[in-house]
């Protein structure tokens, strides 16, 4: 494996922040790192980036330390830090020169950055004078500028309007194509979902799931039926027979044991109801991620 961590420790006082975790990447993956608030994913990245000692275990790449030494990385931290009185483009030439690049190619590459996400108007603006979206692409760019091998992406989605959220999606797109090796931290799930192939989950400072995407899915318990009918007798039915079920207009979620025999249910159904709609749904990330970390079930 080309990144490793091995049992990986923190303790704050008392508070066991991370517990013994061990998580493995090849080179080129995108491991999606998901957790309540307060499960440790932070904490993690602070070690990985020497920000903070850990108190044992050991975090590699390619077999030495993972550190600036040893590879260029790339960090967008979840609490923004960028100097509020700086303008942008002089903002970014400072990280990329931080990074090791030389001032000219670092302004050469800042402009590229700042054209690709439409914001080169604000070059020369002070940084507080941008929006909090656009404060947002800045720092992205400080963190992509120096083309790292191994990138950080924590929450980058929070603050951004729909559009530039698909801009910053081209940009994640992008970088998985170039293969970089890539570790994104994000509460929403249908993201982590589109593009990542790898997940794990902390709890508590504790590493409960770190599998497959698709493994994950298929290790879990239950299946979701959709049935879709105007017969206002199906919810009856439904109540009667004890059915996990949620209902939302004419629709039906039904939650199904993986062993039970799916199709005979949908035979079943078939022939009581006049059903417009059947479809088999494997359960989403967001329902494994809820059932995993406690809470309710939020169809
Ligand atoms: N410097 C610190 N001093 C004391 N406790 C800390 C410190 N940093 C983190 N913790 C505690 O360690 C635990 C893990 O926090 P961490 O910030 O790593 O969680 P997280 O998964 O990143 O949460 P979030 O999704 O809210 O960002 C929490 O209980 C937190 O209060």
């Amino acid at each position: 494996m080309t990144f490793q961590i091995k049992n990986l420790n923190k303790s704050f006082g008392n508070k066991k922040a991370v517990n013994n975790i061990s998580i493995q990447l090849e080179e080129g993956q995108i491991l999606g790192m998901l957790g309540r608030n307060g499960a440790g994913k932070t904490t993690t990245i602070r070690m990985m980036l020497e920000l903070i000692p850990k108190d044992s275990g050991q975090i590699l790449w390619k077999g030495k330390p993972f550190s600036k030494k040893n590879l260029r990385i790339g960090y967008l931290p979840e609490e923004r830090g960028l100097y509020a009185k700086m303008n942008v483009l002089d903002q970014i030439i400072y990280f990329g020169m931080l990074e090791g690049m030389d001032k000219k190619e670092a302004k050469k590459e800042a402009l590229i950055w700042l054209e690709k996400l439409e914001i080169s108007y604000a070059a020369k603006k002070r940084t507080e004078q941008l929006s909090k979206g656009n404060q947002q692409k800045v720092q992205l760019i400080t963190a992509l500028i120096h083309d790292p091998e191994f990138i950080i992406l924590d929450e980058p989605f929070s603050g951004l309007d729909p559009v530039n959220a698909d801009m910053l999606k081209s940009v994640v797109k992008e970088l998985i194509a170039k293969k970089k090796t890539i570790i994104f931290c994000s509460h929403q799930m249908e993201q982590v979902e589109s593009f990542c192939s790898q997940i794990c989950i902390l709890k508590d400072g504790n590493l409960i799931v770190s599998d497959q995407l698709a493994n994950v899915k298929r290790a879990y318990d239950y299946r979701y039926l959709e049935l879709e009918t105007a017969t206002a007798h199906l919810k009856d039915y439904l109540t009667q027979k004890q059915y996990d079920f949620t209902q939302e207009n004419n629709r039906y979620k039904l939650r199904i044991p993986r062993s039970e025999e799916i199709y005979r249910l949908i035979q079943e159904f078939g022939e009581k109801f006049e059903l417009q709609g059947v479809s088999l749904k494997e359960p989403s990330l967001h329902e494994i991620f809820i059932e995993r970390t406690g809470g309710d079930i939020i169809a």
